[in-house]
């Protein structure tokens, strides 16, 4: 209220009626001769306010309009009482109900609103929130964000435990301010909630890549903390291991493997050779309450049949020829912390009826020995088999498959993470170059296409050992498509070879489906290729060629890093 020289702040009853006035029964008294003895009454019924002239001398004016009787008062809305000058602010009285939009309707929204950052020129962020364990429901945790989100803001379904808030024309530096009173307010519902932020332009500009960027450094954030996308966007850290996730599939992965660390039931892992399942199973390790305690591995294809059992349950000196001294088996070792069994299929069925019986009692017996020893295991396994088969062609124990698949996740081979494969190539060639005290040079279009062709039998372990080799063959500036081993290379107009089958599983799609969106991107890189090369070069052309604005087309082409054929002759 503002009268005369002086100004205050004039708090408002939630529900109740005020009278406001020069005279002793007014309820909030004004000394200011302008203002009748009881000028005006404000009543605050069911959130909405109004205000009543009560037959004053000099009237009521709101926004300088002359009001007869009531009115309804908005945010900020000045109203004038003869001289004095009230602002009405809505700041204590609660938001509207705010829409928990679905996860199509929101991606949607996200695409109109990542139009108009192209046009425009403006920032969107993406806020994921991890809510972590909760049992309070989403509909209620989107109430307690409250009052700290503007009209234009959109709050969607991310998952079953995320929710997703777009936050239009905001930085991530501004995005941080709106966020870190968000994670105060769902603290008290939900206290592992965890933020990540993205931001467009420049952590990508389709749905898919934002969402799952935001999800992705969610993913790193520590408990009621956020995280803000920055130039290691991808890269997980988890302690002395770094892991690159960025194609939807493995965020989802993550997360699921992050929400299943917290218990100790086992983890089945599924996944081709080479795909980065112990990275999988170090990530169940760190994100557990057993991060601190040993994390064992045993590659159960590595060991012959007879040293497997001593291997796992120890032995007592004498047990075998050959056993000198007494010594603890793996699982005494992991006892506490994580044993990751790598390809548990291979493990003899002898060995299976024990293995099975020490993680039903957690107990084991060393070999020569008659002691039981008490053990606190936590396991977890991975197959590029698909062990149900095993169990079918009784290969494999129905009750320790039953045992070990109290859940089950599926790593996606790297043919399918498109992300992720130039993000791996280029890491492993710095890496490879750093090692020998080189800087890398940048991966040519042509080679890339090359790598994108090629089926990767061995996934991520096969590319590392590409980019190895090819460290050691381009020596200039540029790694190009002759750099790379000649079994990446195919005549032109050869088919490529049919992938190899990958495992089933419930929550992936068969080996011949993608995500659409990928597909999308892909033929969207190709198109913009050939449209640069068929106008030579100039990229104003080419955007014609193929009916896309020139603004969107000169920011895809920086990121997917396109040639420019007549930039190169310059
Ligand atoms: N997402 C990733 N980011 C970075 N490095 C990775 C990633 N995935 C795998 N690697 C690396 O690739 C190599 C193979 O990964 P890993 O040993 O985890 O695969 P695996 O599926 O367990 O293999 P195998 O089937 O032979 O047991 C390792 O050097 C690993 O660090």
């Amino acid at each position: 209220m503002m009268a005369g020289s002086s100004s205050s702040m004039v708090p408002l009853p939630r529900d109740g009626t005020l009278t406001i006035g020069r005279g002793a029964g007014a309820e909030l008294l004004v000394q200011d001769a302008s203002v009748s003895r009881r000028h005006a009454r404000l009543s605050v019924v069911d959130g909405e306010a109004r205000i009543t002239d009560l037959d004053s001398h000099n009237g009521v004016r709101v926004n300088g309009e002359h009001i007869s009787g009531e009115q309804v008062l908005r945010g900020g809305d000045v109203v004038m009482l003869g001289d004095v000058t009230l602002v009405f602010q809505r700041r204590d009285i609660p938001p509207p109900q705010r829409l928990l939009l679905d996860a199509a309707p929101l991606r949607d929204r996200l695409a109109e609103e990542l139009e108009r950052v192209l046009r425009y020129e403006r920032a969107l962020s993406v806020v994921a929130l991890a809510l972590g364990p909760t049992n309070v429901p989403l509909e209620e945790l989107v109430r307690a964000l409250g009052g700290g989100l503007r009209l234009m803001d959109l709050v969607g379904r991310g998952g079953p435990t995320q929710l997703l808030v777009l936050l239009p024309e905001l930085t991530a530096e501004e995005a941080e301010e709106v966020v870190q009173p968000m994670l105060e307010s769902l603290a008290p519902l939900a206290p592992e909630v965890r933020a990540g932020v993205a931001c467009a332009p420049q952590d990508g500009l389709d749905a898919d890549t934002l969402i799952s960027a935001a999800r992705a450094v969610a993913l790193t954030a520590p408990s009621g903390g956020l995280r803000i996308s920055g130039p290691d966007l991808y890269q997980l850290a988890l302690g002395e291991r770094s892991v690159m996730v960025a194609d939807e599939a493995m965020v989802r992965l993550f997360e699921l493997l992050r929400r299943l660390a917290s218990s100790p039931i086992p983890v089945l892992i599924h996944g081709e050779t080479g795909a980065g399942k112990e990275n999988a199973a170090w990530a169940v390790h760190h994100w557990s309450p057993r991060a601190q305690r040993p994390f064992i591995t045993l590659n159960c294809a590595a060991l012959p049949e007879s040293l497997v059992e001593s291997e796992l349950f120890g032995a007592e000196r004498g047990a075998f020829s050959g056993a000198v001294a007494s010594r603890a088996g793996l699982l005494e070792r992991a006892s506490g912390g994580t044993l990751f069994l790598d390809e548990v299929a291979e493990l003899p069925l002898s060995v299976q009826a024990k293995l099975l019986r020490a993680l039903d009692q957690q107990r084991i017996t060393r070999l020569g020995d008659s002691r039981e020893r008490t053990v606190d295991l936590r396991i977890v396994a991975a197959t590029h088999r698909v062990l149900a088969d095993e169990v079918k062609a009784q290969r494999f124990r129905q009750d320790l498959f039953f045992r070990l698949s109290a859940s089950v996740v599926v790593l996606p081979p790297l043919r399918n993470r498109p992300r992720e494969l130039p993000l791996l190539a280029t890491r492993f060639l710095q890496e490879a170059l750093t090692r020998a005290g080189r800087t890398a040079p940048r991966i040519s279009a042509a080679a890339m296409d090359v790598l994108r062709a090629h089926p990767w039998p061995g996934n991520v372990r096969e590319l590392k050992n590409v980019m190895e080799y090819a460290a050691t063959v381009a020596t200039g500036p540029l790694l190009e498509a002759s750099h790379l081993p000649d079994s990446l290379q195919r005549p032109p107009g050869e088919e490529a070879p049919p992938p190899p089958a990958v495992v089933p599983a419930q929550d992936t799609a068969p080996a011949s489906f993608r995500p659409i969106a990928e597909e999308v991107r892909e033929l969207e890189y190709r198109r913009m290729r050939e449209a640069l090369e068929a106008a030579g070069g100039v990229q104003t052309r080419a955007a014609q060629l193929i009916g896309m604005p020139l603004r969107t087309f000169k920011f895809k082409a920086r990121r997917y890093q396109l040639p420019r054929p007549r930039a190169a002759r310059e």
